[in-house]
C-alpha cells in the first residue's frame, strides 16, 4: 500500500470493500430505521422514500434553493452532483448522506419538525438502558484504587466506549458489534498512553492555564466515558478547562451533538455513588466555564482535518493536548486514504496545530502508525485474533481492536 500523499482517496465503488457496504447496506437500513420511528407526516415519509431510492439507485442531487446550506455544498463539491453515491470519495458521500436524511426529516426548515433529532430514540434507548446503569456503578470500584489506576481505567473508558456505536450497529445482527462491555480487550495494536499522560503533569508549577480540547464522537456510552475522563483531568489537576466539541447537527447515528451533552451530563449527575458526584461537579463546571462545549459547523463538512478554518486551528494551537476520538475523527485527522499501516501517525498529523492523541477503535480502513510486527500478527490472525481465520483484513474494521496514538508538538 502506499504511503506518500498520494494513497488513494478511499470511495465505495470497489466490490467488497467496506466502504461499499456502509453505502449498499448501512444507508439503506438505516433510512429504513428512521423512517419506522417516528409518525412521519406523508412528505417526510416521501422525501425518505425518495432518499432511499438516490443512495441505492439514483446520482448525487444538489440540495433545494431553499436550503440553508445550499451555497456551502454547491461549494464543497458541486461537481458531484450527477455522480453516483458509489464513485465519490466515501467521506463525502456519507457526509451528505446524513445531511439529505437530516433535511428529508424537516430538521432544517422552518416548522414542526424543525430540530427533532431523528436518532434521538436510538440515543434514548441506549442511554437509559441497564449497560449504562453497571457502567455507571463500576465507578464506585474506581474510586478506591490508586490515582494511577485510575487515570489509566478512565482513559481506557473512554477508549473503549468508541466501541459502542449505534451506526456501527445499524444492520448488523442484534446490533451486536455494537459495544458489549469490554471485559477482556485485545491488547492496543499502538499504544502512546505514557506520551499522553506526559503532555498533562498533574504536578506542576502554577502558571498559564492548561487547556485540554477533546473532540467528541458518539453520544451515550461512549459520552458518558469521555466525561469521566473530562471530570478526571478536571479534578486531578492535569486540566485546568476543557473544551468539548461536538457535531452542530445529529450525524453519524450517535454522534454527540450539544443535547446530548446535557443528557449525558443529567444521567451521570441523577445517579448515586461516584457517578453522581463526578456529575454534579461536571454540571457545575458547565455553569461556570470550565467545560465548555463548541459545535463548530466544520464538524459536519466533509473534509479532512488538514482543511479546517482558521478560527478551529487557533483554538488548538493553544491547547495543551487535543483528544480525538472516534474512528471518523480518525479517518478526518490522518486523511480518508488507503494508506500504508506503517505509515507515521506524526507525519500525517504534522498539520494539526498542537499536540494531538487520537483514541479509537478500528471500524474502517484507514490506518497508519502501526510497526510491522503488528501489522504482521493483525494480518495473521485476522478479525477475530485466531491465526488463519480467513478474514485477514477485518481487524481494520471489526471494532474489536483500538488504538492510543499520540503526537507531541514539534514531532514531525
Ligand atoms: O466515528 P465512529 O463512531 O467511531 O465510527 C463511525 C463509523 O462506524 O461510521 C463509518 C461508517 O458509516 C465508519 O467509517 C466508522 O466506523
Amino acid at each position: 500500500m502506499p504511503e506518500a500523499d498520494d494513497a488513494p482517496v478511499i470511495v465505495s465503488s470497489v466490490p467488497g470493500s467496506f466502504a461499499r457496504s456502509v453505502l449498499a447496506e448501512r444507508h439503506p437500513a438505516l433510512v429504513q430505521q428512521v423512517r419506522d420511528a417516528f409518525p412521519w407526516p406523508p412528505e417526510q415519509r416521501r422525501a425518505l422514500d425518495a432518499l432511499l431510492a438516490s443512495c441505492t439507485e439514483g446520482v448525487i442531487e444538489p440540495l433545494g434553493p431553499d436550503a440553508h446550506d445550499r451555497d456551502h455544498w454547491d461549494a464543497w463539491g458541486s461537481e458531484y452532483v450527477g455522480r453516483s453515491w458509489f464513485d465519490v470519495p466515501f467521506l463525502w458521500s456519507e457526509s451528505y448522506f446524513y445531511r439529505r436524511l437530516l433535511g428529508a426529516t424537516g430538521y432544517f426548515a422552518p416548522g414542526p419538525w424543525q430540530g427533532i433529532d431523528p436518532f434521538a430514540p436510538f440515543k434514548r434507548a441506549e442511554l437509559l438502558g441497564s449497560l449504562v446503569d453497571d457502567e455507571l456503578a463500576a465507578l464506585d470500584a474506581l474510586a478506591r484504587r490508586p490515582a494511577g489506576e485510575r487515570a489509566a481505567a478512565c482513559l481506557q473508558g473512554s477508549l473503549w466506549g468508541n466501541r459502542a456505536d449505534l451506526g456501527f450497529a445499524v444492520g448488523t445482527p442484534d446490533g451486536a458489534r455494537s459495544g458489549s462491555a469490554v471485559e477482556d480487550p485485545p491488547p492496543l495494536v499502538a499504544d502512546e498512553s505514557d506520551a499522553l499522560w506526559s503532555l498533562l503533569p498533574a504536578e506542576r508549577s502554577p502558571g498559564a492555564v492548561r487547556s485540554v480540547h477533546v473532540i467528541a464522537d458518539n453520544a451515550g456510552r461512549e459520552l458518558i466515558p469521555d466525561l469521566v475522563l473530562i471530570d478526571h483531568l478536571l479534578t486531578t489537576g492535569r486540566a485546568d478547562e476543557v473544551v468539548l466539541h461536538v457535531k452542530p447537527y445529529p450525524y453519524y447515528v450517535s454522534d454527540a451533538t450539544t443535547a446530548d451533552v446535557v443528557d449525558c451530563a443529567r444521567r451521570l449527575a441523577q445517579a448515586s455513588g461516584s457517578a453522581g458526584e463526578a456529575g454534579k461537579r461536571l454540571w457545575a463546571a458547565m455553569g461556570d466555564g470550565r467545560l465548555a462545549v463548541r459545535a463548530h459547523a466544520f464538524y459536519c463538512a466533509p473534509f479532512p482535518y488538514s482543511e479546517m478554518p482558521a478560527d478551529l486551528r487557533h483554538e488548538f494551537a493553544d491547547a495543551a493536548l487535543t483528544i480525538v476520538k472516534g474512528d471518523l475523527n480518525y479517518r478526518r485527522l490522518v486523511g480518508d486514504r488507503l494508506w500504508s499501516p506503517t505509515t507515521s501517525f506524526a507525519g500525517r498529523t504534522a498539520h494539526f496545530p498542537g499536540p494531538v492523541a487520537a483514541l479509537r477503535t478500528l471500524k474502517s480502513d484507514v490506518i497508519v502508525g502501526l510497526d510491522p510486527r503488528t501489522v504482521a500478527r493483525l494480518e495473521e490472525a485476522g478479525a477475530s485474533g485466531r491465526a488463519g481465520d480467513g478474514a485477514n483484513q477485518a481487524w481494520r474494521t471489526s471494532g474489536t481492536h483500538a488504538l492510543v496514538q499520540v503526537r507531541p508538538q514539534g514531532v514531525l
